[in-house]
């Protein structure tokens, strides 16, 4: 799981009967240039003041429909950055759910941090734009919501005794446990929750992290050993604790599954349905990664001292599941100290991950109350399955290290491409060879389909554009620049047959009585197969729609 990304510097201003929102673009953001650039394109600076004049709810909503799309800007990732170039010249009102709701709850922040010590004017402004916001949300979440099923007759015994030892020791939870429909255990509101609502406030005593390693007998061994990472040292740790009967976290230990089935533990026949696929090359270059360390760290610590690290816990599929627990269950928390630990979580790793969270912003423990708390950016109502977002992953990723597709459209299920290309040097003219990597994904992404879009990356199509005719004035309806668009769509169609032919017909398995890796395995082939449809598909018809443009203009020049 992926820890709280610094909040964008947000401020808010005083000013007599009128109430000042502040935001800014942080020049520390990754992509300060790129998203300058699009705030630009759309007439914003990286610094704009937005003013509230009035509480009337159609003022408050025109202004924060401004707001919004610059806070939607600032909280663009990576990978929606890459593809909301296509939309620079639309009015985009939407980017992801995971966008909005972050970008709807900075601006809630904001607001609700300025509530206090203000004119009843200015209240009544901050109280109906917290209205709205929530409104907005409510809206989002009705649109997205993906319902779990919960298994009514499954035992949780073990799972309600964490939670009772959980708040005999200070947690306060207003999530229960239960085991929901394919994904093992889930957190579930036991009552309705409101955005901002703290879901669970875990103490900072429960968190496993590197110190509680520092009071074991294997330390002064572990750290003696330049080699170990504090991350390795926690896995070596954690290994013997399972076993360990008086362990200060054995009632947790107790509610550990016995096995992960994350792809790291895929089988022979998965690996085959899986051949030639990114995901294959994702699974072997960590399994590859894990028996190399494997090798060269654990057999001499049992050789040298058995005593510490007995050989029968030591094994390598123990390793494994090890290795399994931490990428599938670990948190990235930073601590009042200001280090970022990777820590397990106790109550907290009940939450599942989805597309669409509950729970965006978390990781950082609480220096006034020394807890962790997990707040709602939505709504949950009582009943309805908590979720967390674990990080912007793939479903690659998921599979590889938590052993699960999440339900819904991935908007990171993007397929990298590596394009060969010369780089003009503008100093001396001389050229080099270099390998530029850009991406696509299901085009139904895309608002755009039409001419010069055809529902593929701007940054992409404009890259290919001038690999083909430098010197060419593009995305002009003239027939040179209709005949560099067929060019690049029949270089994009033939990458994407081939894409398809390695992808092979559909895996007819009977899906139900399969194992459990082959089927996740099934999944993944299935997931490729339709976004390099989706991609076969924009290039046929953008190919129809350039070639009909082209038989215009054609016509066009013989009427002179
Ligand atoms: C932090 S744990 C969450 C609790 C877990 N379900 C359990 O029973 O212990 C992460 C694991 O939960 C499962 N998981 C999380 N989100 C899921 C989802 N959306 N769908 C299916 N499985 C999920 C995966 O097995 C993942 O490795």
């Amino acid at each position: 799981m992926e820890v709280d990304k610094p909040l964008p510097t947000y401020g808010a201003l005083e000013l007599e009967q009128s109430f000042s929102v502040f935001l800014e673009l942080p020049e520390s953001d990754s992509f300060f240039d790129k998203k300058k650039n699009l705030l630009q394109k759309k007439g914003f600076n990286t610094k704009e003041l937005c003013l509230l004049r009035s509480s009337h709810p159609d003022l408050i909503r025109t202004s924060l429909k401004i707001m919004l799309q610059i806070a939607r800007i600032i909280n663009l990732d990576e990978v929606e950055l890459y593809f909301s170039e296509d939309d620079a010249s639309l009015t985009v009102d939407f980017y992801s759910p995971r966008n909005e709701i972050v970008s709807l709850n900075s601006i809630l922040r904001l607001v609700e941090n300025s509530l206090d010590g203000h004119t009843q004017m200015q209240k009544n402004i901050l109280e109906e734009l917290r209205n709205v916001i929530s409104d907005m949300i409510a809206n989002c979440s009705d649109k997205n919501n993906v319902k779990s099923v919960i298994v009514e007759d499954h035992c949780c015994d073990k799972e309600s005794c964490l939670l009772q030892w959980g708040e005999a020791n200070g947690t306060r939870s207003r999530l229960g446990i239960a085991y929901v429909e394919g994904a093992g255990r889930g957190a579930i509101a036991r009552e309705d929750l409101k955005v901002g609502d703290t879901a669970l406030e875990i103490p900072a005593s429960l968190i496993i992290s590197e110190e509680l390693v520092k009071k074991s007998d294997m330390f002064h061994i572990l750290e003696k050993r330049s080699e170990m990472s504090s991350e390795t040292i926690l896995l070596l740790w954690s290994m013997k604790e399972k076993h360990n009967n008086n362990s200060k976290f054995k009632v947790y230990f107790d509610t550990l599954p016995e096995e992960f089935n994350t792809g790291l533990s895929f089988g022979f026949e998965a690996l085959m349905v899986l051949d030639e696929t990114v995901l294959f090359e994702e699974i072997m270059q960590a399994k590859e990664h894990l028996q190399a360390q494997y090798e060269q760290l654990v057999p001499p610590l049992f050789n040298e001292h058995p005593d510490i690290f007995p050989p029968e816990l030591y094994t390598w599929e123990k390793f494994l599941w090890a290795c399994e627990l931490w990428y599938s269950n670990s948190m990235k928390i930073m601590f009042p100290d200001g280090e970022l630990r990777t820590c397990l979580v106790p109550i907290a790793s009940f939450l599942n991950h989805s597309l669409y969270p509950h729970v965006t912003s978390y990781g950082k423990v609480d220096s006034t109350t020394n807890t962790l708390k997990f707040c709602l950016s939505r709504p949950c109502s009582s009943g309805e399955e908590c979720f967390l977002s674990y990080g912007n992953f793939s479903s690659s990723h998921l599979i590889t290290f938590y052993g699960f597709v999440p339900k819904g459209d991935n908007p990171d299920d993007v397929i990298p491409l590596e394009l060969e290309g010369d780089e003009g040097d503008s100093e001396d003219d001389s050229c080099i060879s270099s390998i530029t990597t850009h991406m696509v994904r299901g085009t139904w992404f895309s608002k755009n389909h039409n001419i010069f879009h055809y529902g593929l990356p701007s940054t992409l199509l404009d890259y290919l554009r001038r690999a083909h005719n430098p010197m060419l004035q593009t995305k002009t309806l003239l027939q040179e620049s209709l005949e560099n668009e067929m060019e690049i769509l029949e270089q994009l169609r033939l990458i994407f047959d081939d894409m398809m032919d390695k992808l092979g017909d559909v895996d007819l398995e009977d899906r139900e009585n399969t194992r459990w890796d082959v089927k996740l395995a099934i999944e993944f082939k299935d997931i490729q197969r339709r976004i390099v449809s989706s991609i076969l598909t924009s290039c046929h018809s953008g190919l129809d729609l350039v070639k009909d443009n082209l038989c215009m203009c054609m016509a066009e020049d013989t009427r002179g």
